[in-house]
């Protein structure tokens, strides 16, 4: 369903039009520079998980929190670049986001993307995704979109980004409305994160025997944003990303699984860490890693069973 609606008349909460109208024109700025390609990829630090950050990386980061800084409707922001939740100067809201995910194909060119998850108070601390105030995902591909879910609106919603030179003056207003994603079916669609814990996961083992053995569609770019806004696009499938001892789970609960389980809850979806919805789990510290399943609701419930907890 197409009806063009803008972002702008989408959401009627004024100062949360500002906080999310701040994160799409950090995400303008981050798909230009994507576009821009060369001289920012090379790596440039050490992020608090140790992980080698990419230029663009610590660049998107600053990106966003200039944005978010400017809307004066954040009190704080963390992110995966830097986990320690801050002040941001504003009132209103606490901000999470992976400023770019998907570092390890942006040398590729695969569409990568930008989590978000935005709570009302100062910190994220014991607090549930349940709890939330709205979630998303810019997804940088071909075309520049959002995943959005916002906790007073039904479903989850796509907006696209027409390009600067659209007539439409205000920011939001250049972004509008291409789908509604209402239900998650079951379907034959999988895409399965860290393979390489079946070595020592035979529950894993099992599941991706069973998606082959039932002619699933592998549909796996190694790209979290992509790989499970897939799920919404096609109405169906199941995306993984389990854990095990030599393959310990790498995911961020804050700043990658709980924003995109917000996402695919709001469209009819299941999301589970192998036993309990990621909306359910308090957030206890900012740089908890959690393994994760998202899809359609026989899908999860086959995860829950085959692979469960062995491993977290
Ligand atoms: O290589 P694997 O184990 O399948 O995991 C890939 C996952 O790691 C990620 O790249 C996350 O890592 P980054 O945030 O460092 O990009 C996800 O986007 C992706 O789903």
């Amino acid at each position: 369903m197409e009806d063009h609606q803008t972002l702008e008349s989408f959401l009627s909460e004024e100062s949360l039009k500002r906080c999310i109208q701040a994160l799409t024109e950090a995400a303008e700025e981050i798909s230009s520079l994507l576009r821009k390609g060369a001289g920012l990829l090379g790596l440039s630090s050490v992020n608090t998980f140790g992980d080698q950050q990419l230029q663009i990386d610590v660049l998107a980061d600053q990106v966003i929190e200039k944005a978010l800084q400017k809307s004066g409707v954040v009190e704080s922001i963390c992110s995966e670049e830097r986990s320690k939740e801050r002040p941001c100067g504003g009132t209103g809201f606490a901000v999470a986001y992976d400023p770019l995910d998907g570092s390890s194909i942006i040398d590729t060119n695969f569409a990568v993307g930008t989590i978000f998850g935005i709570l009302k108070g100062g910190s994220f601390i014991g607090h549930r995704g349940r709890e939330w105030t709205a979630a998303g995902c810019f997804v940088y591909g071909p075309r520049t979109e959002l995943t959005l879910a916002v906790a007073d609106e039904e479903y989850a919603h796509q907006f696209i980004c027409i390009p600067q030179d659209s007539k439409d003056a205000t920011v939001l207003g250049r972004w509008k409305r291409n789908r509604v994603f209402k239900t998650i079916e079951s379907g034959k669609l999988f895409a399965p994160g860290n393979l390489r814990s079946t070595v020592d996961n035979s529950g894993y083992q099992k599941l991706v025997n069973y998606w082959m053995s039932n002619k699933y569609q592998l549909r796996y770019t190694g790209g979290m944003v992509p790989d499970v806004n897939q799920l919404l696009i096609k109405g169906k499938g199941v995306f993984c990303n389990p854990a095990s001892i030599s393959s310990p789970a790498k995911l961020r609960l804050l700043f990658e699984c709980i924003p995109l389980a917000f996402l695919i809850e709001k469209a009819g979806g299941r999301s589970s860490n192998g036993n309990i919805s990621l909306l359910d789990i308090p957030v206890n510290e900012t740089e908890e890693r959690c393994q994760v399943c998202y899809g359609a609701k026989e899908e999860v419930e086959r995860f829950d069973a085959m692979v469960g907890q062995m491993f977290i």
